[in-house]
């Protein structure tokens, strides 16, 4: 069976990070076939909308979709619905791509890039499981009304709805507590429980959910507390579940224990073993064009690509050691550059990659 994969670039570095995963997937020489849509703010230019409907029907009919990024400042001042990011959410919405891995693990050649001690950081290996369709992110009503109660009264007033149904936190919770078995057998949930009732329900049902998984050990942990233990103690983590705004937080944050963002790959999937596969960062359009960015947390998406939805667990495997290889070989993007390491491109990591694969 021929596998489809739909490629959606988009913006900023996108196009720059995404050819290099491309190539490597290609070199690869299994039976897949990759086929290009835009996204972002490239649509928006092309076709008038972030996400247009051919590019979520191509997403949709596809076993998975490789993403970059999208977003740039030159689209901040859009009405919401065209702006770029619409496209990102749109597809995990639309697709119901309510499960996000993202692994934040330091690879030994990088443990004086990280911002920790070595000692602190040396051996991390943890997953951060994050809800991906709910929570504030998309939770109604929302958006700017007249204040009518309260101190501000009669003033303009902001607003979203943070909310969780039963069902949301249920999927996410068992989807967390198997990798947690697969894993150390520890999983840490990240809530708010202390201020928020949703994050009071998420425990709850965190704790209902634990009884059939009476082999993981269930932690909980307020969220100003897990930003402060994550660059103290992170080892002691190995599976970490919270909801959509936490986890998009403590990902970036978890993502320079590795060295850098450009090191943390993702894989958002949907009940249905569809995925989208994209790096946690997002388009950085301050380094755009310059053939700077580092593309191995999109090449690391690749492999989890073809690990979680086209279970070609031996070719995931060869590109994790590739990456391993080229790091241990000293070339390093700006991003993880130190003394007595090379400094290489963009398209020469890519270079690299493809050369160890081979
Ligand atoms: N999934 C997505 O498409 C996402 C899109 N965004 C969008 O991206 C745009 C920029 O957002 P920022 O907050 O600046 O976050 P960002 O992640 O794009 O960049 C933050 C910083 O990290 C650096 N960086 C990011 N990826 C890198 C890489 N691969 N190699 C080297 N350095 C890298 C950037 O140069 C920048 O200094 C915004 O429009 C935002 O909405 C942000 C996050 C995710
Ligand atoms: C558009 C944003 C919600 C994307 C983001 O920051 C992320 O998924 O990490
Ligand atoms: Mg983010």
């Amino acid at each position: 069976m021929t596998y489809k994969i739909a490629v959606l670039p988009g913006d900023g570095i996108g196009k720059e990070i995404v050819d290099q995963a491309v190539r490597v997937l290609t070199a690869l020489k299994l039976d897949i076939a990759l086929e290009e849509a835009p996204v972002g703010g490239a649509a928006y230019d092309q076709l008038g909308h972030p996400l247009p409907p051919s590019t979520l029907e191509l997403a949709k009919n596809s076993n998975a979709i490789l993403f970059g990024a999208v977003g740039d400042w030159k689209y901040d001042s859009l009405p919401r619905e065209h702006r770029p990011e619409q496209a990102i959410l749109g597809l995990r919405k639309n697709m119901g791509l309510f499960a996000n891995l993202r692994p934040a693990i330091l690879y030994p050649q990088l443990a004086n890039a990280s911002s920790l001690k070595p000692e602190v950081v040396s051996g991390l290996d943890i997953l951060i499981v994050r809800e991906l369709t709910g929570d504030i992110y998309f939770g109604t009503p929302r958006g700017v009304r007249t204040a009518e109660d309260g101190a501000f009264k009669g003033e303009q007033e902001g607003f979203d709805t943070m909310r969780y149904a039963e069902t949301e936190v249920r999927r996410i919770a068992r989807i967390a507590f198997e990798a947690a078995r697969k894993r150390n057998g520890k999983l840490c949930s990240v809530d708010k429980a202390n201020v928020l009732e949703t994050s009071q329900f998420w425990r709850d049902i965190m704790i209902d959910v634990s009884k059939q998984y009476p082999d993981v050990a269930l932690t909980h942990m307020y969220v100003d507390n897990a930003a402060m233990q994550l660059v103290r103690a992170p080892k002691e983590f190995d599976v970490i579940v919270t909801g959509n705004l936490f986890g998009d937080i403590l990902s970036d944050e978890a993502a320079m224990l590795t060295g850098s963002i450009g090191m943390l790959p993702s894989a958002s999937l949907n009940a249905s073993n569809q995925g989208l596969y994209e790096p946690s960062h997002g388009s950085a359009p301050d380094i755009a064009g310059k053939n700077i960015a580092n593309p191995l947390a999109t090449i690391l998406s690749a492999a989890m690509l073809l690990r979680y939805s086209l279970n070609e667990s031996a070719a995931a495997d060869k590109i994790e050691e590739a990456v391993r290889q080229v790091l241990a070989q000293g070339l390093r993007t700006a991003d993880i550059y130190e003394e007595g390491t090379e400094k290489v491109s963009t398209s020469q990591m890519g270079d690299a990659v493809l050369k160890a694969l081979s």
